[in-house]
């Protein structure tokens, strides 16, 4: 029985491997909060670690608000950098694969086709900038691991673009989404059965790798979509925002391939 201890468990993320964790059988899954365990405690991580021999690590605790990183970026940094230090030490010392969960944020945008992985990182916000450095300490730490770059994850746990949607065309009469960011909008249940898969396959190719539903598209466009599929479009009016309302910078495409 594979041992998989999962951090962040009570994420949007999080939550979707717990939903979907019943269906494998052949995994024992150990769940962890960031009250049960904060990954940026370097003592609580490697104790946890010594009491059980876990073969797997999925991180999916981050610090993911990028408006607020921006105006504290010691806060991303310590979760998204040292944190996932902390993680990487301890799958080296414990023999643990790690399965990491990173961003289309760690791009700088200005590419006009898809991101492959072999494109080169630039960062242009803290999120992003804390994320890629949670990267490279993995990749420097650690020969067993998996760095999936995702993006726009959205679902029916936690804080998205997709319930914030939703929440606004019950309680505001008129929407304005920008058109100036492009991306893969990516169902996080669809993520997490992912992750699952990948763990139970018995050859794993380490490194970093690229998942997304696939369908590139606007926040605006996906605002556009949300509506229509919850037969909201009668209910709000939807218009591209010709002013952002926010000064943080986002790469203007991060779709990835
Ligand atoms: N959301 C998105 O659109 C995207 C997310 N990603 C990446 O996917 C992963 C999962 O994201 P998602 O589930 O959406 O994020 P969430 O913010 O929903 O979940 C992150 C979880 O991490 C926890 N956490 C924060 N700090 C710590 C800490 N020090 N120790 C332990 N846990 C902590 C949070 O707990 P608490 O709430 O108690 O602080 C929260 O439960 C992250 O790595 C994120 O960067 C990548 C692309 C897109
Ligand atoms: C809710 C809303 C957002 N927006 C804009 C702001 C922003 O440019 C864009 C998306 O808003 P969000 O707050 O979801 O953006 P953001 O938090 O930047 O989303 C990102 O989160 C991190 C964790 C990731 O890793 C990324 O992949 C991405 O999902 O839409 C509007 O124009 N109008 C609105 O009513």
């Amino acid at each position: 029985m594979k041992k998989v201890l999962v951090t962040g468990a009570n994420g949007q993320l999080g939550q979707c491997i717990q939903k979907i964790s019943e269906y494998y059988a052949n995994l024992e899954f150990i769940f962890k909060d960031s009250k049960q365990l904060d990954i940026t405690n370097a003592v609580e991580v490697d104790t946890l670690f010594t009491k059980k021999k876990f073969h797997f690590c999925v991180n999916c605790a981050a610090y993911t608000n990028v408006e607020q990183a921006e105006k504290t970026p010691d806060m991303a940094f310590k979760v998204n950098a040292e944190g996932a230090k902390n993680i990487a030490l301890a799958c080296n010392k414990y023999k643990t694969t790690l399965i990491h969960i990173s961003t289309d944020y760690v791009f700088d945008g200005e590419k006009e086709e898809p991101y492959s992985v072999e494109d080169a990182t630039n960062p242009i916000n803290e999120y992003g900038k804390s994320k890629l450095q949670g990267e490279l300490y993995i990749q420097e730490i650690l020969k067993k691991h998996l760095i999936i770059r995702t993006s726009w994850l959205y679902s029916e746990f936690g804080r998205n673009f997709y319930k914030t949607i939703l929440d606004k065309a019950i309680s505001e009469k008129i929407l304005y989404v920008t058109d100036a960011q492009t991306g893969c909008p990516t169902n996080a249940n669809h993520l997490a059965k992912h992750i699952l898969e990948t763990i139970n396959e018995n050859e794993m190719e380490y490194g970093v790798h690229h998942f997304t539903d696939g369908h590139a598209m606007t926040w605006y466009d996906f605002a556009k979509k949300i509506l229509l599929d919850k037969q909201l479009t009668g209910k709000v009016e939807l218009f591209r925002a010709i002013v952002c309302n926010t000064n943080i910078k986002r790469p203007r495409n991060s779709r990835l391939t």
